[in-house]
């Protein structure tokens, strides 16, 4: 590796420098003469479709999105001024319900960052990292995986929606089936509620408090591992920690990591006579310190955890009754080629990255709500009081307010917005093309904060889902698990989750304020609590 940077280093020092700049300027003059007309024509001329202000972290992007909205102004769709000629590119945000509905429908529409640019930059990573050394010393040598190879995709959350990604939604919704059919995913969820609520009383009962966010995680970190491999943890196992740390490792780089795959994408591949290098590789070779290299230095120990899992899961797996959601990778591995060793670990990777920071900033938002009400906190731990007293196992159907406080919660303090959805042929919406390659983003805050949608979005309104006959009543437009053929895979098991460690929560403590307020972080793409929250979880008298 070293070698391949000192080769690196001499390409572009030790050339001829004044020719080096005159190559540099003359494709960026090129490329603006050819590009911005284009764009002029395309975007104002042809096809109108207005710029809007979209600054880059959730907490301005929240304030001018609010602004937008108050004065009716926010247009539907609109190419994102993100920063100085951000919008010469083929980027939109979508923030109308109806029109995210139809797009997200749309086959063309539901694909991930993919291109064989993308892929070939991937490869490229592993191969320079000696990856593949990693399934060899842990995987017996017989086994399918190594025989199947790495495989193409970067698991279940890349890729376009194709046969391949049809078929893990159809492997995660069987293995949800089988777990609910069992009662095992009910059983999973309440072991890590009543786990994370050891944890509160342990680490937040003290008037000092805490952030209870690092504990709502443990507890989505263990229903996960409980659903991808039926291994539920104690909260201090070592090997849990561990886990917790590599997620940890990944969320500093992964949205470095996904700019790099924009960027790859954007930027043809740079063609040194022997082999294809990225200019984003060449740029993480040179510059260490990235947090690009951050994460790609955690894959390799993260995978070789998934890979003691698979040997460990195969010592028991029988073929016609899968125990959980590996077995399900696993059976289709030995029959399917396509099913590579890289692919099953980095969907295993996928489902705890999208299951830890989201529930636990959801559950974080829903205390901190909960706190500033003291009274709606009374009245929902009442009704989950009358609910057990009808049946023990708590019921959802006796706790409409608890529902509707809930999903209120969610639509106030959505934490995330879809990821990116990548255009794989020219499509109209709605009267509007979204052309090939393009790139799109649902703002699932603009929905759930308009007042079209939601009179007086700013305000929580615990019974806002309540009808005239005290029944709760779902409204599809708090869509915080995005909409169409790449949703949230995680969606029902979440929904559990949500309920069962809110109504412990709430059912074992009175959670009081003790420091912070409901502002929000600058983060690049989450919105989320800043990190001076502190909550005191009071243990109620039985
Ligand atoms: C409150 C909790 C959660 C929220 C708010 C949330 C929200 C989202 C959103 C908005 C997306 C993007 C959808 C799109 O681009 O259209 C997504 C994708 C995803 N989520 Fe969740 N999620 C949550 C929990 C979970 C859980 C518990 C899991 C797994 C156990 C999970 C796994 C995933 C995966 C794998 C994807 C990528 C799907 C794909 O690309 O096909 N999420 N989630």
């Amino acid at each position: 590796m070293d070698n391949l940077r000192e080769k690196l280093l001499f390409f572009i020092f030790e050339r001829d420098r004044k020719k080096l700049v005159y190559e540099v300027g003359a494709v960026a003059g090129l490329y603006a003469v050819c590009k911005v007309p284009h764009f002029i024509l395309k975007y104002t001329l042809l096809h109108p479709i207005p710029t809007y202000d979209f600054p880059q972290t959730r907490d301005e992007n929240f304030k001018v999105l609010q602004k937008g909205l108050d004065e009716g102004k926010l247009p539907r769709i609109f190419r994102p001024r993100l920063f100085p000629g951000s919008t010469f590119s083929d980027m939109f945000i979508i923030t109308d319900f109806e029109i995210m509905k139809e797009a997200f429908a749309k086959r063309e529409i539901s694909n991930r960052q993919f291109s064989e640019k993308v892929v070939l930059c991937i490869k490229d990573t592993l191969r320079r990292r000696n990856y593949h050394s990693v399934p060899r010393s842990i995987l017996d040598e017989n086994d399918q995986l190594l025989k199947n190879g790495a495989g193409d995709l970067a698991g279940t959350a890349e890729g376009p929606y194709d046969h391949f990604h049809k078929k893990f939604r159809a492997q995660w919704h069987d293995t949800m089936k089988r777990l609910v059919g069992k009662n095992r995913i009910t059983e999973i969820i309440q072991s890590s509620a009543e786990n994370a609520c050891i944890q509160l009383k342990r680490l937040g009962s003290s008037p000092s408090g805490m952030d209870p966010r690092r504990v709502f995680m443990n507890g989505s970190i263990n229903v996960t591992s409980g659903f991808a491999y039926g291994k539920n943890y104690d909260f201090e196992d070592p090997e849990f920690k561990q886990i917790a740390e590599y997620i940890d490792s990944y969320f500093v780089g992964i949205f470095h990591y996904n700019m790099k795959a924009v960027c790859d994408n954007m930027v043809p591949l740079w063609d040194t006579n022997r082999e294809k290098l990225s200019h984003s590789n060449l740029y993480c070779e040179l510059w260490r310190k990235t947090p690009v290299r951050h994460m790609e230095d955690a894959i390799p120990l993260f995978h070789a955890y998934v890979f003691k899992m698979i040997k460990e899961q195969r010592k028991l797996l029988d073929p016609a009754n899968p125990r959980n959601f590996l077995d399900t990778l696993l059976i289709d591995a030995s029959n399917d080629p396509e099913w590579g060793y890289f692919t099953i670990a980095c969907t295993i990777v996928a489902i705890f990255l999208g299951a830890s920071d989201t529930l636990a900033n959801t559950m974080t938002w829903l205390s901190m709500v909960l706190a500033d009400h003291p009274e709606v906190q009374k009245k929902m731990f009442e009704e989950i009081k009358a609910a057990r007293s009808i049946d023990t196992d708590l019921k959802k159907e006796n706790c409409p307010l608890t529902r509707s406080i809930l999903l209120e919660s969610r639509r106030l303090n959505p934490v995330t917005d879809t990821l990116i959805h990548i255009v794989s042929e020219d499509t109209k919406v709605k009267g509007f093309t979204f052309p090939k390659n393009s790139q799109i983003l649902g703002s699932l805050t603009a929905v759930m904060h308009d007042p079209k949608n939601f009179p007086e979005p700013s305000k929580f309104i615990p019974d806002r889902f309540i009808d005239e006959n005290g029944e709760f009543v779902n409204n599809p437009k708090v869509c915080g698990f995005s909409v169409g053929l790449r949703n949230c895979i995680g969606k029902s098991l979440a929904i559990e989750e949500y309920f069962a460690f809110a109504t412990s929560m709430v059912e074992n403590f009175e959670i009081k304020r003790l420091a912070g307020n409901m502002d929000i972080e600058a983060h690049p793409f989450l919105r989320i609590p800043k990190d001076d929250v502190r909550l005191q979880f009071i243990p109620r008298k039985k």
